[in-house]
């Protein structure tokens, strides 16, 4: 099938005193319609600033430096800002870190969501605005009433549904969903996933969705791509990732997930990770690499197919 989303080669550095930190240094992925793709790895590795640059929302000092975002084979980031206004939440829409707590407080959630429609030109009558709303609403789990109330009168886990029902408003090809459950908690966490889930199926969105949490990917997307320090290491297969992780940073991340018995203790992974601003030379991952090598140290992997669907940067490969 052909692909909906294609990323190449992008770069986003953040202009700092200190120098550009490379936050998103050279990163390559596709989508494929309706697909559900992963994005994990340790905070700070780069993966909120792809989500913002996805939907070309990075501000200073942070700026697309290179590369290329297909939508639809259409290049956004060389698209003017007008352009681009158009195609956000119509083609491509965010879910972004922390978005319930950026629901207005003093508008109530019908007049948010049909603000957002408005926004973008849809033109409708009162009542069919309403019955609009009231359909979004419905498809996220809440009911209709909700329109008329505030966002402090709903729980998170509904502000989150409503951020959800805003997101696929005009019913776009890709939803990037940034850490949609990490404030919270567990069941909440999996009503919500399991909501936009089945909104993404109905729509046959794809859907990018960001977190570090491997036990909740392993649930719910097709695919996972691993992020090291601006770079992707491994991509795979849900599954075969899981079952043959072939990148050491890949291993560590499976291993210091808490067994299912419960007798295995969350492990986490040793060092830090490495300056954005100053990286180490060859492989980023080698300082904490168990199985470094002298290679490792001067010489940078690049992502190569080892098996089929299965990428992996590491020279042990
Ligand atoms: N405005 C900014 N100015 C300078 N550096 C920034 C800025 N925003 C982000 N960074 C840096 O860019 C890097 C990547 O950050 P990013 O938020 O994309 O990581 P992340 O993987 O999404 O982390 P988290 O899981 O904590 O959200 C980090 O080193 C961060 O400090």
């Amino acid at each position: 099938m052909a692909e909906v989303l294609r990323v190449e080669d992008l770069r986003v550095y953040y202009h700092t005193e200190a120098g550009p930190v490379k936050a998103v240094n050279g990163v390559s992925f596709a989508l494929k319609p309706g697909e559900r793709f992963g994005l994990v790895g340790e905070s700070g590795s780069g993966k909120s600033t792809i989500a913002l640059a996805l939907l070309r929302l990075i501000r200073p000092p942070g700026r697309i430096e290179g590369g290329a975002i297909y939508l639809d084979g259409v290049n956004l980031v060389t698209l003017d800002e007008e352009e681009m206004r158009r195609l956000r939440l119509a083609r491509i829409s965010l879910v972004a870190q922390g978005a319930m707590n950026s629901l207005n407080p003093v508008k109530r959630i019908g007049e948010q969501i049909e603000l957002a429609l408005r926004d973008h030109g849809v033109q409708m009558s009162r009542i069919e605005f309403d019955r609009y709303v009231a359909e979004l609403l419905q498809r996220v789990g809440l009911r209709p009433e909700v329109a008329k109330m505030f966002p402090h009168e709903l729980s998170g886990g509904m502000k989150q549904r409503v951020c959800t029902a805003i997101a696929i408003s005009l019913e776009p090809q890709v939803i990037v969903a940034d850490e949609p459950t990490s404030a919270l908690d567990v069941v909440v966490q999996w009503q919500v996933i399991d909501t936009l889930r089945r909104v993404q199926e109905e729509l046959g969105a794809a859907v990018i969705l960001i977190g570090h949490d491997m036990g909740l990917m392993a649930q719910t997307v097709d695919r996972i791509g691993v992020m090291y320090a601006g770079k992707l290491v491994e991509i795979a297969p849900t599954r075969e990732l899981f079952r043959e992780p072939l990148h050491p940073y890949t291993q560590l991340l499976i291993a210091s997930l808490p067994s299912l018995d419960g007798k295995g203790e969350l492990r986490g992974i040793p060092g830090l990770p490495p300056s954005l601003l100053n990286p180490p030379p060859g492989c980023p991952f080698h300082p904490r690499c168990p199985f470094v090598m002298e290679r490792c140290r001067v010489e940078e992997p690049v992502l190569r197919e080892v098996l089929p669907g299965h990428w992996v940067a590491c020279h042990l490969h």
